[in-house]
């Protein structure tokens, strides 16, 4: 039977784990320590899930570091920790270089700018095994069996199908893409234009308002991805435009929640201790800047995100400069 890794008990890591038991393989969830171990074997998964017990007897949950003897019989691991905690992780799973390792994480690094693939490398993992798996995929619906479809990005077609069918599993679809660039950076700047779409709602705008932000916002991710050198294709796929209608649209979305929360005068620490989970647009809305300044390009959504989180302005104030911006040509990016 195949083996494989998933670095981290979060929301997403236990739904992946679940899902590679249930398409017949045996599985090791990497934990931080044996106390969250124990409450992992407990709980059959994570209490915050909602669900009672998903992981059945073919999930082992260990500790990390990763022991040589299970080491051995790996076909490749996934990690799916924030980006915040994904180098750290990484370092701390002691997963073999030759490994292929997927990054689950949508967010980009606070310190560096690097997507997590390029993280990967740095730590000596190989360019030509590692990739990105995203899309629209909340883990609550996901854990649930509610069906779903995602794409994994490998530099390998090959390896890519490896995974296809290692991870789809009754309702969970998995597609293959050979543009791990692309499908990084989709899911990881679709958490900025949700922020957006998530103040809007907030505000008590309607769908005309959020299906703009999430068009005008899909333009400048698009923008940002070309610039970059991805593939136009990957943003009109299920890592840019699908995800991006997920997270703007699902109550679901911590991200579409943070940004109600701001659009209701909480500051962003409060909304982030309020939501008590991972919202990596809040850290991926600066990063994204700082990588459109280098590119030349410019991202006005984003740039009204990270100016709200950065206390600069209120989302009154930035939707109002928004619909102010000068009258423009509708101009769709595409290459
Ligand atoms: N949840 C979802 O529906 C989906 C999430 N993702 C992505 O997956 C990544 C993880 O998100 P998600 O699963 O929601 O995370 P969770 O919100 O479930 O978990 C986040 C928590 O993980 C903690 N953490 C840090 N390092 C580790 C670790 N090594 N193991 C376990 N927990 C750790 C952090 O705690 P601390 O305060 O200690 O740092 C943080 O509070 C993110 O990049 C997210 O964008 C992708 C698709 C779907
Ligand atoms: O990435 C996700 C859905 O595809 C999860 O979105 P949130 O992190 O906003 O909850």
């Amino acid at each position: 039977m195949p083996a494989y890794a998933v670095v981290g008990a979060t929301s997403w890591g236990v739904t992946l784990a679940a899902l590679l038991e249930r398409a017949g393989n045996d599985v090791i969830l990497l934990v931080r320590s044996e106390l969250e171990a124990h409450a992992v074997r407990a709980a059959g998964g994570l209490e915050r899930l909602g669900t009672g017990p998903v992981l059945g007897p073919r999930v082992h949950i260990h500790p990390m570091p990763l022991t040589a003897n299970h080491a051995a019989g790996l076909s490749g691991a996934l990690v799916a920790v924030p980006s915040h905690a994904f180098r750290a992780a990484v370092q701390a799973a002691g997963l073999p270089r030759s490994l292929p390792v997927v990054s689950a994480a949508k967010g980009l690094d606070l310190e560096t700018s690097s997507r997590m693939t390029e993280v990967l490398h740095a730590l000596g993992y190989d360019p030509d095994r590692t990739g990105a798996l995203s899309g629209p995929n909340l883990a609550h619906e996901i854990i649930r069996g509610l069906p779903a479809a995602a794409v994994i990005a490998t530099p390998d077609l090959e390896l890519g199908r490896a995974w296809q069918t290692a991870l789809s599993a009754g309702a969970f679809r998995v597609y293959a893409s050979t543009d791990v660039l692309g499908v990084e950076l989709a899911g990881a700047l679709k958490n900025v234009i949700a922020i957006a779409a998530g103040a809007a709602w907030g505000l008590g705008f309607g769908a005309n308002a959020v299906a703009a932000i999430m068009t005008r916002g899909l333009a400048e991710m698009t923008r940002l991805g070309l610039a970059l050198g991805a593939e136009v294709a990957t943003f009109n796929g299920l890592a840019g435009v699908g995800d991006l209608a997920a997270t703007c649209f699902s109550p679901l979305s911590r991200n579409r929640r943070f940004g109600e929360l701001l659009a209701a005068g909480r500051t962003p620490a409060d909304a982030v201790d309020e939501i008590g989970e991972t919202v990596e647009g809040a850290h991926t809305a600066p990063v994204s800047l700082r990588l459109a300044a280098a590119a030349g390009v410019e991202l006005p959504i984003t740039a009204e995100v990270a100016a709200v989180i950065g206390g600069e302005r209120t989302v009154p104030e930035a939707m109002l400069r928004l619909l102010g911006r000068p009258l423009a040509r509708e101009e769709l990016p595409r290459r």
